[in-house]
């Protein structure tokens, strides 16, 4: 058991600091959300994971949140070229784009997500599912009305992109690294970008008594899960399991335009075979939406974007940090979602879910990458329909896991690519079963299934439509990575 998987990942993410700035470099992505993974041992939130989809969310999670709030118009997406004549050339990058009024243009679909969540009738909140009458079964069609309501909403006051909706798109103004000025958030997140890793002396005894309860033996027990080890004599003190808020983003639609790079650390449940060993108990206490303490000797504080505790399920992650890069690609943008972290602390089960849960049917285990690709596809196709008159055409084109080659000309590429066109959710998800039953799994002395490659997932999606005698073209990639799991601590 590895001791402290955060000030493993410190390093990675904060003192190399032109690391997630080179990753951008790499991808050419305008935006990336990192999504990070922090080992937990901690209490289990009493059977809080099994909540059901397609039913609205508790309010307190569905306001916060890390997602985009509003659409920039300001700045040009990366893929947009404009075509003119009968026979349309690019003619240069639209920087000064119009405003649209909706994603691509005219109109704002009502939006789902792939469990059948409405984001544009509601559209109350900034996703649209906290009001039931929001949440349709996935086979209705849309109304004209809720179109319009729809797009108000998504769009708010201003044309700014305020209000709710999913349809709140923003895209990040500019390239940024982790640093921020100039931002409402600022103050308050002014250690995001630069989290201190606040070592304290060891606690002291009446602060153990605090915090176990039992006044003593903590940190012998401590000290052998630590390890790995079944812990013995005390019973297992419990830390604090109060729930703290998470994704404490405020409905602020210039987040997004500020914000290029956002790190998210996870926290997993605890397995059957750690409560086994080591009862309900952990060693992490998250102190607030933005920081947690691990509760070892020394007692270390570290500070990130955002943390989602264990009741962060997968539904919930997915609007927070998934269906904002939907959003981001259709209009153009890169978007990259990054899972980094110990091996069998949770990437694969976020960005894939558990395989047996990625068949069509939706099942609450689903990851990112299923959840995703049903949204896109859900969008696509409302987009088409919607915008019959423009001959809009968005075309998916999935690339799949090969070898990243750098050459002095091309740049980095992936060797030997093939790429397949795909015409549907179920075969995106076909192409990923495949790619992920060829990745190279073994066990680990922490998971028994851990995966032993990287996995990247990279989708190309080009849209072209006709408009007033020029025909329009956008395209944007979408890359999900899921690293292999690192064994040191
Ligand atoms: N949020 C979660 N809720 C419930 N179970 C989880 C969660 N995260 C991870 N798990 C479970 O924990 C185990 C390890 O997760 P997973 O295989 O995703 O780890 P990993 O980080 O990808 O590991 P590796 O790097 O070794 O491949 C799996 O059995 C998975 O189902």
């Amino acid at each position: 058991m590895v001791r402290s998987p955060v000030v493993s990942m410190e390093p990675c993410l904060y003192e190399n600091r032109s690391w997630s700035a080179d990753l951008g470099k790499i991808l050419g992505a305008r935006q990336i959300v990192v999504v990070s993974f922090k080992y937990s041992i901690r209490m289990l939130g009493g059977g809080k994971n099994e909540e059901t989809e397609n039913l609205p969310l508790n309010s307190n999670a569905l306001s916060s949140g890390l997602i985009h709030g509003g659409l920039d118009s300001s700045r040009a997406p990366f893929g947009a070229i404009q075509e003119t004549g009968p026979n349309p050339k690019p003619e240069r990058m639209d920087k000064t784009p119009t405003k649209p009024k909706g994603r691509y243009g005219d109109t704002m679909l009502p939006l789902r997500t792939p469990d059948g969540h409405n984001f544009g009738v509601s559209a109350r909140n900034r996703f649209g599912w906290a009001k039931s009458e929001g949440t349709l079964p996935a086979s209705e069609t849309a109304s004209d009305d809720s179109l319009a309501e729809g797009a108000n909403s998504y769009y708010g006051q201003g044309g700014r992109g305020i209000g709710g909706g999913i349809g709140g798109l923003a895209t990040p103004r500019t390239t940024r690294t982790l640093a921020r000025a100039n931002s409402n958030y600022s103050e308050s997140y002014s250690v995001q970008s630069t989290p201190n890793k606040s070592v304290s002396k060891p606690p002291s005894v009446s602060c153990r008594s605090k915090v176990d309860g039992n006044g003593g033996g903590r940190w012998g027990n401590f000290a052998a899960l630590y390890k790995g080890l079944p812990s013995s004599g005390n019973p297992p003190p419990l830390v604090n399991t109060v729930e703290v808020p998470h994704f404490d983003l405020k409905e602020d639609p210039s987040f997004w335009m500020e914000h290029n790079v956002q790190v998210v650390v996870r926290v997993r449940p605890l397995n059957s075979w750690e409560k086994n060993a080591h009862g309900n108990y952990r060693c992490l206490k998250q102190e607030s939406s933005h920081s947690i303490t691990w509760i070892g000797q020394p007692e270390a504080g570290f500070t990130f974007d955002h943390l989602a505790c264990e009741s962060v399920d997968q539904e919930v992650l997915f609007r927070m940090v998934g269906l904002p890069m939907v959003e981001n690609c259709l209009s153009g943008y890169n978007s990259c979602m990054f899972a980094y972290g110990q091996t069998g602390s949770g990437k694969t089960y976020t960005m894939l879910g558990e395989m047996e849960a990625m068949e069509l049917q939706p099942g609450q285990h689903r990851g990112m990458t299923p959840r995703i690709f049903k949204f896109l596809f859900a969008t696509i196709q409302a987009e088409e329909e919607s915008r019959r008159d423009e001959k809009l055409n968005l075309q998916p084109v999935l690339i799949p896991c090969l070898w990243l080659r750098e050459d002095v000309k091309k740049g980095v590429y992936v060797e030997n690519l093939s790429e397949f066109e795909v015409q549907s959710v179920g075969g995106i998800l076909r192409l990923l079963i495949q790619g992920s039953l060829s990745r190279k799994v073994a066990a680990t002395s922490m998971n028994r299934e851990s995966s032993r490659s990287h996995s990247v997932f990279t989708c190309v999606i080009k849209c072209r439509w006709e408009k007033d005698s020029s025909a329009n073209l956008r395209f944007a990639r979408l890359n999900l990575f899921d690293l292999a799991g690192s064994e040191r601590g």
